[in-house]
């Protein structure tokens, strides 16, 4: 079975339905009806703005109609609700390969994606898609370089083919717990970096920010068994850059409003806050220095201001790079 469905009608979801429907059978599944008749009438996602869903994809409410046919899952819902989508959909995705397409910690297993993609149902086969690319760039079919985890690498080579395009270019790892946090943690390093731009201190101090916070990326990282080339590749490296330093960025720009103390938007992904908080605990745990991502923790709950929290990285004792 060569058909591909995608879980999760929002930005992401919708950009990979429409880039993969040009050369393969792909249908979109999201949870809300009115929201998916507008889309499959209106041929368009408010979400990605100018974008036109082609007609050969298909668009739908119908669990059945979405999964039981679909050699393929790709998961682009939220990291905080891939739980939940797994225990509604369980008995559809039993036994297929499900590529984990969001980006986040778990905030109360503290698990990743492709945990919890293993723990949820076992007999399905857990990948990673992640690396820099924002939704509508896939969406308008601009040149894309992903990561794609796959612990078994047949399976990897073989999902490679059909999810790669002549614009999306995907790069094979066998490391699923490095990929997924290389997405995962860049988040909140973006979230820093905007609040350091948005409080006003700079594009200097924000490169220290995206470098020390690399650092502590690549600690919790490699502590939790990740390889160290997948964090300097795409999966880490390549989409902190793109995250940390563009305001097309969800992360970044809620970092630039808490820096400036501004309203935050409201009904917009962050992935980075509760990712924030999720590393934070771990760090405590495994017991490891995680400064930024103790700021941004200390951040979105209100707990501490821009000021502050960059006053006590600066107090830090100073020691070897
Ligand atoms: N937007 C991007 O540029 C981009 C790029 C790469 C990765 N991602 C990742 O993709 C994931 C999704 O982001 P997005 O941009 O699509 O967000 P979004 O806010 O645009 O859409 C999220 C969608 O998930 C749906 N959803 C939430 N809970 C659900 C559930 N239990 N069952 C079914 N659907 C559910 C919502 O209805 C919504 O349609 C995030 O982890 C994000 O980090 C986004
Ligand atoms: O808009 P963001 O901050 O969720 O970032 C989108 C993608 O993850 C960038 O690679």
């Amino acid at each position: 079975m060569s058909r591909i469905a995608v879980a999760g009608a929002g930005a992401f979801g919708t950009a990979l339905a429409v880039a993969l429907s040009a050369t393969r059978e792909v249908v979109l599944w999201g949870r809300d009806a009115p929201a998916l008749e507008r889309m499959a009438r209106e041929r368009g996602n408010p979400r990605l703005p100018n974008v036109i869903l082609p007609d050969l994809l298909t668009i739908t409410g119908d669990p059945d109609e979405a999964f039981a046919r679909a050699g393929t899952v790709l998961l682009a819902v939220p990291a905080q609700a891939l739980r939940g989508l797994l225990a509604e959909q369980g008995a559809l995705l039993a036994g297929k390969p499900l590529v984990a397409c969001g980006k986040g910690i778990d905030l109360e297993t503290l698990h990743g994606p492709s945990a919890a993609i293993r723990q949820a149902i076992p007999s399905a086969r857990p990948l990673v898609l992640t690396g820099p690319s924002f939704a509508a760039d896939i969406a308008r079919g601009l040149p894309t370089a992903l990561t794609l985890a796959c612990a078994d690498p047949a399976e990897g080579e073989r999902l490679q083919a059909l999810l790669a395009t002549p614009v999306l270019r995907l790069y094979r790892t066998t490391d699923l717990v490095g990929a997924e946090l290389g997405g995962a943690l860049k988040n909140v390093v973006a979230i820093a970096c905007g609040a350091c731009i948005g409080g006003g201190f700079g594009e200097s101090a924000r490169a220290a920010l995206l470098t020390r916070g690399f650092a502590e990326m690549q600690r919790l990282a490699l502590a939790l068994g990740a390889l160290p080339e997948t964090l300097m590749g795409l999966s880490g490296l390549g989409d902190l850059v793109l995250t940390a330093t563009s305001d097309g960025s969800r992360n970044y720009r809620h970092g630039l409003h808490l820096g400036r103390g501004e309203a935050l938007e409201e009904r917009v992904t962050v992935e980075g806050a509760a990712t924030a908080r999720a590393a934070a605990r771990l760090g405590r745990r495994l017991g490891l220095d995680l400064p930024v991502t103790e700021a941004v923790a200390a951040l979105v709950e209100g707990r501490s201001d821009v000021a502050t929290v960059l006053r006590r990285l600066l107090d830090r004792p100073l020691r070897a790079e």
